[in-house]
Formats: structure tokens, C-alpha cells, sequence
């Protein structure tokens, strides 16, 4: 079976405090991961140390760092690079967050260099695609996720695109509690993977994660998990909750 994930996305929240006492919190629970079954914590970056000294060496735990620079290194202040991220020991990357693409500009084209770099460095990019409200109104949906994934991930080998994980995250679920329904992401997700399948075979692009993301909560996660393409979930406010997070984990297919 694929891996199947529960990522979460702290976004800009929390004081180290709060961020240390949730990630014990989940770390603590009684959850039994299977095999296949992964948690990734997306952490804001002065708190990726902090957090992976919770998380220690719990077996199918792992910290994300929401961003990195598609710079190498040099003078780029306030920067934070690949290499930086390698030698925390993170292994995991967000990549092309709608928030990123929309309030600090980044095109399809600088988040191929970061995707680049990301793999270059070894770190597994979490790569985030979907459509704004008005593309889904106007049925365009498809196109428009096809378009994001042709400029961003279209130039990398086979062998690279097996290594990164796909979140799709309708811009109009973010924050908004309106969550896609299970038919919509599995309808998208669907298409998603059959866009890999036409470039890249069936067996890359079926080995490729693609995760939900989008107002995912305890009460919604089974059935959005529980699609054929739906391979666990890129969770933003929910992840700041304990018990809902934890909740949300032990609804990833087994
Ligand atoms: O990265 C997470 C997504 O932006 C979803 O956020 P949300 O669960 O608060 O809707």
C-alpha cells in the first residue's frame, strides 16, 4: 500500500511553549501506527529543533519545515536553505503552500527550483496544489491543478517524482470549514494521479501519496481517508488541537 499521512501544518501559530506541550500531547497518545502509516509535524522554522527533540526517534513520527529558499546559500537574509534543513536531520518539506504562492508570489517556476533543491538535499517535498474559488466555479478545476503540476514537477525524472508527496488543497476549504466532499477530492485526486500515470507510468504514480487537504477535522477525516486517492490529509487548524489531530491520525486507512 502507498504511505498513508497525517501532516500537519502549524501555519505561523503558537509560542514554543504551546508548540512543545501539543507535539508531547500527540507524541504521548496511544496511537499504533501501521506499517504504511505516517505523522509529519510542519513546525514554523525556529521551532523545527525544539520539536524534533519531542518527537526523538518515535517510530513513523517526523518534523516538516513549511518552506525553504530555492537558494542554495549566500545573501539572501532571512533565507532559510535545504542544506540548513538537511543538517537539523529534518527530512520532510512543504513545498508551494497556497499561502505561500499567494501572499509571497511564488510561481510554478520557483517552486520547481525549490523542488529541486529539496531533492538535491535529500528532504521529501509535501507538494501542495489546487484551485481558487472562482476556478472551481467555472469547472475548470482539473486544468488549472494539471497547469500547476506540468510547471512545477513536468521537468524531474521518474525517480525524483517517486520521491515526493502530493497534497491537494482547494484554496476555498482553507480555513473556511467548508471541506471539499469525499466524491469532490476523490474526483480530483483521481485525476491527479492519472495525470502522473500519463507522464510517468502507473507504477511511480501509483507508489505517490496524494493527500487532502482543506478543512480536515476528526468528524470528516474517515471518510475523506477512506477514498481510493485520498492518502491521509495536509490538516492546518485542526492539527493545533490535540485530542482532533490525534483523532485525524487514527483515521488514516490501515
Ligand atoms: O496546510 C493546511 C491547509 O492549508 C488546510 O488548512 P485547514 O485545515 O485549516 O483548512
Amino acid at each position: 500500500m502507498r504511505k498513508q499521512i497525517a501532516a500537519a501544518n502549524w501555519k505561523m501559530n503558537l509560542t514554543i511553549h504551546q508548540a512543545k506541550e501539543l507535539a508531547e500531547n500527540i507524541i504521548n497518545a496511544p496511537i499504533d501506527l501501521k506499517p504504511d502509516q505516517l505523522v509529519v509535524l510542519g513546525v514554523p522554522f525556529p521551532y523545527l529543533a525544539p520539536i524534533q527533540k519531542v518527537v526523538g526517534d518515535k517510530a513513523g513520527f517526523y518534523v516538516a519545515a513549511q518552506n525553504l529558499s530555492n537558494k542554495k546559500n549566500g545573501a539572501f537574509t532571512g533565507e532559510v536553505s535545504a542544506e540548513m534543513l538537511q543538517s537539523l536531520g529534518i527530512q520532510y518539506v512543504i513545498i508551494g503552500h497556497s499561502e505561500r504562492r499567494e501572499y509571497y508570489n511564488e510561481t510554478n517556476g520557483v517552486l520547481a527550483e525549490k523542488l529541486n533543491i529539496a531533492l538535491e538535499y535529500g528532504l521529501t517535498p509535501i507538494f501542495c496544489c489546487g484551485e481558487p474559488l472562482y476556478i472551481r466555479e467555472e469547472e475548470r478545476q482539473n486544468a488549472f491543478v494539471a497547469e500547476q503540476l506540468k510547471e512545477s514537477l513536468y521537468h524531474l525524472s521518474a525517480e525524483d517524482v517517486s520521491k515526493i508527496v502530493i497534497a491537494y488543497e482547494p484554496i476555498w476549504a482553507i480555513g473556511t470549514g467548508k471541506t471539499a466532499s469525499s466524491e469532490q477530492a476523490q474526483e480530483i485526486q483521481a485525476f491527479i494521479r492519472s495525470e502522473l500515470t500519463t507522464k510517468y507510468g502507473a507504477e511511480v504514480s501509483e507508489s505517490i501519496p496524494v493527500l487532502y487537504g482543506g478543512s480536515v477535522k476528526a468528524n470528516n477525516a474517515v471518510e475523506l481517508f477512506g477514498q481510493k486517492d485520498v492518502d491521509g490529509g495536509l490538516v492546518g487548524g485542526a492539527s493545533l488541537i490535540a485530542t482532533e489531530f490525534i483523532a485525524i491520525i487514527n483515521s488514516l486507512k490501515a
